[in-house]
């Protein structure tokens, strides 16, 4: 039986505009799962009505077995048994860190897990400090302890990293995948970095516009993306008119598809390993913009109306307003997507 279970769910803040339709879902005992999507799509709402913040409008909830949502039941949401973890640490100013970390603890096991979880993260020697003392990297240690302390099966946790420096946010990460490991629980983590996502979730929910467009494993996402859009922002892929590629593929080089039956207005994803780049007078593809990577260069042409992303070697060295011909590599996969893709699981009841 999974730990936690969505039915159908969907909700408003005012009628006509959904923020969440349809979303059915279920997280094993022990997953980290991820929702990830542009800002809007409905990401904290959604961990809003599994914290029980917010009761839907249609739909239930079901944690353990036990209903905990649903438009005729809400139960509160200190008796869920479920931790909140936000991207601004929200400790209490007022109380130093032993007393945060210590303050939904209710028994001496819940006590004793504070202090270890202390320990396994660091700043056991930090306890008598305020919040204001400590860094935000601690600060949000700090705020794991103080949800994981009281022993939930559910962590949720709302971009728990975004407002801490890359270092800080890559030590933390692998941090919190084995302090959850060792604490058995199951988490559900909102983000909207798509590279965050893939690096420690077990699953990915994509989102967009209160709908799920995709869920599934990390591997799975990049390997078969269900829609343009999965490929366009989880992938960072270039998804092009079809006719754009039959363009370039009318230098000579045949290309396979999969996915769907190929119409005149479908999309198609090239991935990086596909295409190649040549500097050529009469190409079609104009070099726009350009970042160093460090390792190589990530460049942006202009091709037909569309924007194309690559990222060639550093001594492939171009100008920015240089013409160029893009073809494809002999034997290129491309994966097509029908015109205007429905998400799977949107449609209105
Ligand atoms: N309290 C509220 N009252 C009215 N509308 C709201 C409220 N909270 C969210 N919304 C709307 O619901 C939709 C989903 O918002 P939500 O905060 O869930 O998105 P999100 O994906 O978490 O976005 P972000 O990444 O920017 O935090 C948005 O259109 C938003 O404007």
């Amino acid at each position: 039986m999974a730990l936690l279970e969505a039915t159908h769910l969907w909700h408003h803040y005012s009628p006509g505009e959904w923020a969440l339709e349809d979303i059915s879902f279920e997280l094993e005992a022990g997953e980290l799962i991820g929702l990830l999507g542009p800002s809007g799509c409905g990401k904290t709402t959604l961990l809003r009505l599994i914290a029980g913040f917010e009761r839907p409008v249609q739909g239930s909830i079901s944690l353990g077995g036990q209903l905990i949502s649903s438009p005729q039941r809400c139960l509160p949401p200190e008796r869920r048994g479920v931790g909140m973890v936000f991207q601004d640490y929200a400790l209490f100013p007022h109380l130093d860190a032993w007393q945060n970390a210590s303050f939904g603890c209710r028994t001496a096991a819940d006590q004793r897990r504070a202090e270890w979880l202390l320990v396994q993260l660091g700043i056991n020697e930090l306890k008598r400090r305020y919040p204001h003392e400590l860094s935000g990297g601690q600060r949000q240690r700090l705020a794991l302890v103080r949800a994981l302390a009281p022993g939930p099966q559910l962590l949720l946790l709302d971009e728990p990293f975004s407002n801490l420096d890359v270092e800080v946010r890559l030590r933390l990460r692998s941090e919190l995948r084995q302090v959850l490991a060792e604490c058995g629980v199951s988490a559900v983590m909102v983000t909207h970095d798509p590279q965050e996502a893939l690096a420690v979730c077990d699953r990915v929910a994509v989102m967009k516009d209160g709908g799920w467009h995709q869920y599934a494993s990390p591997r799975q996402l990049v390997a078969e993306p269900a829609t343009a859009f999965v490929a366009r922002f989880v992938l960072q892929g270039n998804v092009l008119p079809l006719s754009c590629i039959q363009a370039l593929a009318d230098g000579g080089a045949a290309f396979g598809v999969a996915g769907a039956p190929a119409t005149p207005d479908c999309d198609v994803l090239l991935r990086q390993d596909c295409l190649a780049v040549q500097l050529d007078a009469n190409g079609s593809a104009k070099l726009v913009g350009r970042e160093f990577l460090g390792d190589e260069w990530l460049y942006q042409f202009e091709l037909q109306g569309e924007l194309l992303r690559l990222k060639v070697p550093l001594e492939q060295e171009l100008e920015l307003g240089s013409f160029c011909r893009i073809s494809l590599q002999p034997g290129a996969k491309a994966l097509l997507f029908p015109p205007a893709v429905a998400a799977p699981a949107l449609g209105r009841s």
